[in-house]
């Protein structure tokens, strides 16, 4: 188990008195501010930044229905347990549901659907599930089958943004929340900086994105530090599946977290200025940023004459998975370049993106 991991076990603190009651004994060093704090405290602290967090940007208005993406790991277990607890106490006045994808991945979802279940009974929160099966006719497991470990990722990445939309409009609901917390939301900064993708390093911190979409999306925990998450899974003995994905060797994405990792161990902050980097960033007048229009096939969201999942799909079919791997920067018309460049390296066999990446987008 690595020390200071998304696993690892709260480091103790040592004997002191809580930094913010002055009263318990300090049973934990704060991994955002590296203050000395008793449970009760961390608890109260870790809560209430997530309520400052929903009220400063009016998350959500009463009445409205909200579907929590619960994959049964430790960041939707703990949003859609902490989600229902300020509902109650604070009286947001939110219907709240789960709403879980089922990519079909034998051994990983199959497991992670129980704890799902499991949390469904025991927040009293109902349970929608949509798969890929049933959405898309292909399961994980039959994509891996078809197109080996490479670039897997792409594929459950945008058939998941995709499943996510369909299952909350399943759901009537108003409002989808995820539980991006402030590492992942750190990490996309940088990978958009990486691949110099413009279009998504201008959005990827929007707490609120999709508004012009089918159904919002939002992220309670964009400053919520992913330690502090499995902490208090941890000390509240919350019910979660702490698996990794068993096709998710994303060497390049896995780089990018642990250059974020080392730079919180140095300095704790590092992951709120990355944020804040990414906030403050502003594009040029004169970049091209892609127009949104809609899918002509399924009509969801798309900037393309396809949209993304569309093309991936059409490639699985007709048995040209890499058809759409590879990115369209954003222009119209561009589909078709990429998808002739494609097809050339399909019929080459070379791959025009050598790294696997999920989707950037949130
Ligand atoms: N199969 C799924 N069904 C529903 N929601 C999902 C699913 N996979 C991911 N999500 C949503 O997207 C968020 C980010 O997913 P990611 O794959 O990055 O997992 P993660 O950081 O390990 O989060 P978690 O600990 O909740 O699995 C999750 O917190 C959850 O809200």
């Amino acid at each position: 188990m690595e020390e200071g991991g998304a696993t690892a076990r709260p480091r103790r603190a040592t004997g002191r008195l809580c930094s913010t009651c002055n009263q318990r004994k300090a049973a934990l060093k704060r991994p955002k501010t590296l203050e000395q704090i008793c449970r009760e405290c961390f608890y109260s602290v870790f809560e209430d930044e997530i309520h400052n967090v929903i009220m400063d940007n009016n998350l959500f208005k009463p009445g409205e229905r909200v579907a929590v993406a619960a994959s049964g790991g430790k960041d939707s277990t703990v949003l859609a347990y902490v989600m229902s607890e300020l509902n109650r106490r604070h009286n947001y006045g939110l219907d709240l549901f789960l709403l879980s994808v089922d990519e079909g991945i034998t051994g990983y979802r199959d497991d992670s659907l129980e704890t799902v279940k499991r949390n469904e009974i025991e927040y009293g929160l109902p349970l929608k599930v949509v798969s890929y099966k049933d959405l898309y006719g292909w399961t994980m497991d039959e994509i891996v089958k078809t197109i080996g470990l490479k670039n897997n990722c792409t594929f459950c990445g945008v058939f998941r943004r995709q499943a996510l939309d369909r299952g909350a409009a399943l759901l009537k609901a108003d409002k989808l929340v995820t539980g991006h917390n402030a590492d992942d939301i750190a990490e996309t900064v940088l990978l958009n900086i990486l691949r110099g993708d413009i279009a998504r390093l201008s959005r990827c911190t929007f707490i609120t994105t999709g508004e012009d979409g089918p159904i919002p999306r939002c992220k309670p925990f964009k400053y919520t530090y992913e330690k502090e998450i499995v902490m208090y899974a941890y000390f509240k003995k919350l019910d979660y599946f702490s698996t990794e994905c068993i096709y998710s060797p994303n060497a390049y994405r896995g780089f990018a977290r642990e250059f974020i990792k080392d730079l919180e161990r140095m300095r704790p902050r590092a992951i709120l200025d990355i944020i804040r980097s990414g906030e403050n960033f502003r594009t040029a007048t004169s970049t091209k940023m892609p127009e949104q229009g809609t899918c002509e096939r399924c009509g969801y969201i798309s900037s393309q004459k396809l949209c993304k999942a569309c093309l991936l799909l059409e490639g699985l079919n007709r048995g040209l998975p890499k058809l759409g791997i590879g990115r369209a920067r954003g222009t119209n018309g561009l589909n078709k370049r990429v998808e002739q460049r494609n097809l050339r390296s399909e019929r080459t066999g070379s791959n025009i993106e050598s790294k696997q990446c999920g989707t950037l987008d949130f």
